[in-house]
């Protein structure tokens, strides 16, 4: 069998999915994006062609260790989101020449469902107690939810507050009853995070995420040091180079690397086996669409450290599109009480509707992120 082609779609509400077909008709779907800069992964992707066609798709190991190392530059997040898709895509075809799903050929399962994860409250967390209440209904007990609006490098008494009685009304409102984790989202810097971290101990947040900026992966350790919240990172780290760091210094109670932006199913399992062998759990970040999902279901459903997914349904970055647009099969991604079930078609287990990708894709937007400003004026971390 040999790669033939490669399609890629910019498709609302911020995704692009890639199209890989062989020589037998056989075809793989992955979604390679970042974000915001879905064209620039594109022009990634397109640049990757030379090491792809005409390759056997059945060599995923070689075709991925090409893709990384032979262009001499490595890593990044454009990089590796490229070769995420691919990897994807790759799995997805493997899958289906096998008429296997892919947990089996990673070694099958190792739990019977996944717990699975809603976001509350969007870019400014605001009307949760009413979101958490709605989803609760649906049989949800795991939130996340933004922690802070922006938050200068140093800020005031007044804005921990603000941040702190969000939480307090949730416990106030639901005791134990549920768990929330609390994004910090990288508008947190290191001169704030030990007080915010301090004054939201007594809520026990089942975690807080991205406490500090990837970048200051060093203060992971030091502020794990002072609070007993698990601290969760890793949707901003691209390799199991990046995590290697981590995992060494330690700090980090949560990986969570992003299925479409660490490497795919490849990498990502090898983060998920260099995090067990730290007692450090596995938490795939997935705001993404359906591919991205299935893969890191596959990679939960593998792992015996996975303990949460994240998924995008209702999720507030989905304006013009939602998880399951291009999706036929979409019973197989039921969430029942919380939880998924495997998917258990062969491959990702995800039948594209290709007619809709198309369609969506004629005029899909370039989604942004919004550029947030301090009082001051300076840039603000969104
Ligand atoms: O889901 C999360 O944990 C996020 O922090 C969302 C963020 O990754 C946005 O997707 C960036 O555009
Ligand atoms: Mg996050």
């Amino acid at each position: 069998m040999k790669i033939i082609k490669l399609t890629t779609y910019r498709v609302p509400p911020r995704w692009m999915l890639l199209k890989i077909e062989t020589d037998e008709g056989v075809v793989g779907w992955g979604e390679p994006v970042i974000e915001g800069r879905a064209r620039t992964v594109e022009t990634a992707v397109q640049e990757m062609e030379p090491y792809l066609i005409g390759q056997d798709p059945a060599r995923i190991n070689d075709l991925w260790q090409t893709m990384y190392r032979a262009g001499f530059y490595r890593g990044g997040a454009i990089l590796m989101s490229a070769i995420a898709g691919i990897d994807q895509a790759l799995w997805d075809i493997k899958g289906k020449v096998l008429g296997q799903p892919v947990h089996q050929l990673l070694g099958g399962l190792v739990r019977d469902r996944m717990k699975m994860y809603s976001w509350v409250g969007g870019d400014r967390p605001s009307d949760i107690i009413e979101h958490i209440r709605t989803l609760r209904a649906g049989g949800f007990d795991t939130f996340k939810m933004n922690a802070t609006e922006e938050l200068g490098m140093l800020d005031t008494a007044a804005a921990v507050d603000k941040a702190v009685e969000r939480v307090a009304e949730i416990r106030a409102a639901f005791g134990n009853s549920i768990e929330f984790g609390l994004d910090f989202h990288g508008r947190v810097a290191a001169p704030m995070a030990k007080t915010l971290l301090r004054e939201l101990e007594p809520y026990r947040p089942l975690f807080v995420e991205e406490p500090v900026l990837a970048e200051q992966a060093e203060y992971y350790p030091r502020l794990a040091e002072m609070t007993s919240i698990p601290l969760a990172a890793g949707e901003r780290m691209y390799s199991r180079f990046e995590f290697k760091h981590v995992f060494e210094a330690g700090g980090l109670s949560i990986v969570q690397p992003d299925l479409s932006h660490a490497g795919g199913i490849t990498e990502c399992m090898k983060i998920a086996s260099m995090a067990e062998a730290y007692d450090v759990t596995l938490a795939p970040h997935c705001p993404l669409g359906p591919i991205a999902l299935a893969s890191c279901l596959h990679v939960d459903f593998a792992s015996y450290n996975a303990v949460l997914q994240e998924q995008s349904m209702g999720i507030h970055y989905n304006r013009g599109g939602e998880l399951l647009d291009y999706v036929v099969n979409k019973e197989d991604f039921r969430i029942t009480d919380g939880y998924m079930q495997p998917l258990t078609k062969p491959g990702l287990g995800v039948i594209v509707d290709e007619e809709k990708v198309i369609e969506a894709s004629r005029n899909a937007p370039d989604w942004r992120n919004p550029v947030w400003r301090h009082a001051d004026g300076s840039v603000a971390e969104w």
